[in-house]
């Protein structure tokens, strides 16, 4: 399929009128570097001493040099050694650009560093300056002219690279495929380089071009291609001693140079522009220079307290298996650190299923991130308590947090698009896990895979296991990316908007799978490993939403999430009655319903929440509540018990309602009862 879409893209190129010709102008350069010199060799070495430095004759086309030598056979057996010498300097410039751009993701924090820091000093020096350079320190001569132009080469391309694997990094799949466990060489090796080859070939082939001219320069100039071997740069310096006597002389490895030239650059540019697609959406992703770097977590294992200090989380059924306590997320802004995630605690039971609700900023998706050691430099996550299945996170080391989170977390993004690596098939993405955790062979683990496809009802596993991310439709890759949860024994899947990049419908059958999987995660372990079925642990489910409906409906308790907070903790069955936080009264009564009325204007939350720099020292949600006074606006509410149940409702507002809320059309409109479909919570 892949050569398939490489041939496609191959005539693409070629039908376009400036790809043809410079793709036929290429063939030629080629045909000429491969025979010119055993058509025309003894002819361009035959010296004439009857017919020195004439001008254009019969016998000799593009007249004669000093020693009356032919020109026009010169220049054409010139090819060869002008494109061995681009070709040799562009693949030494890649290369090398290549290695720095990448060695920050596999290098420790300090060296990865210095590393982006000398190749952004050497960016800023002219290419032709650092050419010079290190042709003054390799010595003159073809080999020391190639390794200069080389060298001078590979600034750029790191630095391309560093921003495309940059936009990688931040990608889905690759957060998926580390939370699986996959080293960084390993990461490197399958997910990111295969995703960033495309621009880094169209670059390299205009490279080429600038490489060729860059020998003319140096040939030119005396300090590359010395005699008896010549390239067109030594040949235009030659010709032009005789410019006066004839000017062909020059003229002819002049418009050689630049018509090689033009066509690697023509030619890349046309690949450019037909992949070019393909190209930029690897690169639209936001670089993030040197927090590019894979980093493990950093960690403080004692948070800061604040004036809101949130007491230990709350009870959870069953066995805990995640426990977060005062959890933070910062990272350094320009006018001091912000913290996006402010004192986040709640617990996660065995089997349960929480729902995290908020509007868009509130630090859901970075309290997932921050407990799933996701969060990459320069952002620092510290908790007061961070513990999965007992053990914990922060403070543990690389190798140990991947083996646990490997095989007992699973991970399920917004947008399946992105949470796949589009340059492997889906049987082997899936397969990777349980190669590097169950130490299963490739032929087990890509079986285990297929049986997983069909679990999430997948069908004709066995072939989908074999086609690529874009073969699949948006529900089906959602569900894939559910089955590669299932390639280990998850007790926790975290699942950060699932259903927003899906339709309606697909969106329900979505959240039932989800619910069957935190239901029947027996089942699967019975299929897995050697049929004994281990009761009693179940898969927890921490459900991410802005929508309160569909939380309310898949989950059994909802963390309502306000500006880095949690505002309220409460049971779903007593959203309706018993939700007491304004916040969480005010999303309630913002939906709509199919009874609603709809000549009355539909209820908002007026303003905006504020950005995470800007929240002052009172509660975060006093400039938009109706019920806020002095002291809101001045102290910040620290969570406390309301109801008779301990841990069972925790609010934190200084004037929680005690009144019924706005009814919630729950189950209305567009969303899904998950419960009536057989897995709920
Ligand atoms: N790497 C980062 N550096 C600085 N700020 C960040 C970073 N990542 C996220 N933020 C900020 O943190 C805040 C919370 O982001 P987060 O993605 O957790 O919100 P969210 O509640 O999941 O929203 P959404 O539903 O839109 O995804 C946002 O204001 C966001 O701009």
């Amino acid at each position: 399929m892949r050569n398939r879409n490489a041939g496609k893209k191959i005539l693409a190129v070629v039908r376009t009128p400036v790809g043809a010709c410079s793709a036929a102008l290429l063939v030629l350069l080629i045909a000429l570097a491969l025979f010119a010199p055993v058509l025309w060799g003894d002819r361009a070495s035959a010296v004439d001493v009857d017919a020195l430095q004439q001008g254009p004759t019969a016998a000799h086309l593009l007249g004669t040099d000093s020693l009356g030598r032919d020109i026009l056979a010169r220049v054409l057996v010139a090819t060869r050694l002008s494109l061995v010498l681009a070709v040799t300097a562009t693949a030494i410039g890649v290369v090398t650009g290549t290695l720095l751009g990448t060695a920050p993701s596999v290098l420790p924090r300090w060296a990865g560093r210095l590393v982006t820091s000398a190749v952004n000093i050497a960016v800023a020096f002219p290419g032709l300056l650092l050419a010079l350079f290190f042709a003054m320190i390799f010595g003159v001569g073809a080999k020391g002219a190639v390794l200069a132009i080389g060298l001078a080469m590979a600034p750029a391309f790191a630095r391309l690279t560093q921003t495309l694997s940059a936009g990688i990094a931040g990608r889905d799949f690759v957060a998926a495929a580390r939370v699986a466990g996959v080293g960084r060489i390993r990461l490197l090796l399958r997910h990111v380089l295969p995703n960033i080859g495309e621009p880094l070939v169209v670059n390299a082939t205009i490279s080429a071009g600038m490489a060729l001219l860059a020998f003319a320069g140096l040939s030119f100039l005396g300090i590359g291609v010395q005699a008896p071997d010549y390239d067109w740069g030594r040949l235009l310096g030659e010709g032009l001693n005789q410019i006066y006597v004839n000017p062909t002389a020059a003229l002819a490895p002049g418009v050689a140079v630049v018509v090689a030239g033009l066509a690697f650059n023509l030619f890349g540019e046309t690949v450019a522009g037909v992949v070019g697609a393909r190209s930029s959406a690897a690169s639209s992703v936001p670089p993030s220079a040197a927090s590019s770097l894979p980093s493990p977590v950093a960690s403080s294992p004692k948070a800061k307290g604040t004036s809101a200090a949130t007491p230990a989380a709350a009870p959870a059924e069953g066995d805990p298996v995640l426990v977060v306590e005062d959890l933070r997320v910062a990272f350094p802004g320009p006018a001091g650190p912000v913290t996006p995630v402010r004192g986040v605690s709640f617990t996660v039971g065995a089997g349960e299923s929480v729902g995290v609700v908020g509007e868009s900023g509130s630090g859901k998706s970075l309290t997932a991130l921050g407990v799933s050691r996701l969060i990459e430099a320069p952002g620092v996550v510290s908790a007061a308590r961070l513990e999965f299945l007992g053990t914990p996170l922060l403070g543990t080391s690389d190798a140990e947090a991947r083996g646990l989170l490997g095989t007992s977390l699973a991970l399920v993004f917004q947008d399946p698009m992105t949470s796949f690596n589009p340059t492997r098939r889906i049987g082997r993405q899936l397969a990777e896990v349980s190669e590097q955790h169950q130490g299963l062979s490739r032929g087990k683990a890509l079986t285990r895979a297929v049986d997983r496809l069909r679990e999430v009802r997948v069908p004709a596993a066995e072939r989908r296991a074999r086609q690529y991310p874009h073969e699949f439709s948006g529900g089906m890759r959602q569900r894939a990316m559910i089955a590669m949860g299932l390639m280990g024994e998850p007790r926790l899947v975290i699942a950060d908007e699932p259903t927003t990049a899906l339709d309606v419908t697909v969106q329900r059958q979505v959240l039932r799978l989800l619910a069957q999987v935190r239901e029947s995660e027996t089942g699967a372990r019975q299929r897995s490993g050697g049929g004994a079925r281990q009761q009693g642990r179940q898969a927890a489910l921490l459900l991410i939403s802005h929508d309160i409906t569909v939380v309310a409906q898949s989950c059994r308790r909802v963390l309502v999430m306000y500006a880095g907070r949690i505002v309220e903790d409460l049971p779903t069955a007593d959203l309706r009655t018993a939700a007491s936080h304004p916040y969480t009264r005010a999303l309630l009564a913002a939906v709509p319903a199919l009874d609603t009325d709809r000549g009355a204007p539909l209820a908002v939350i007026p303003g905006r929440p504020p950005e995470p720099g800007q929240v002052g020292v009172g509660c975060a949600f006093a400039a938009r509540c109706p019920f806020a006074d002095e002291r809101c606006r001045a102290e910040d509410p620290a969570p406390r018990e309301l109801g008779a149940v301990r841990g069972a409702h925790r609010v934190a507002c200084w004037h929680p309602q005690g009144a019924e809320p706005p009814a919630p059309r729950l189950g209305g409109g567009s969303h899904v009862d998950v419960e009536a479909a057989g897995g709920g919570a």
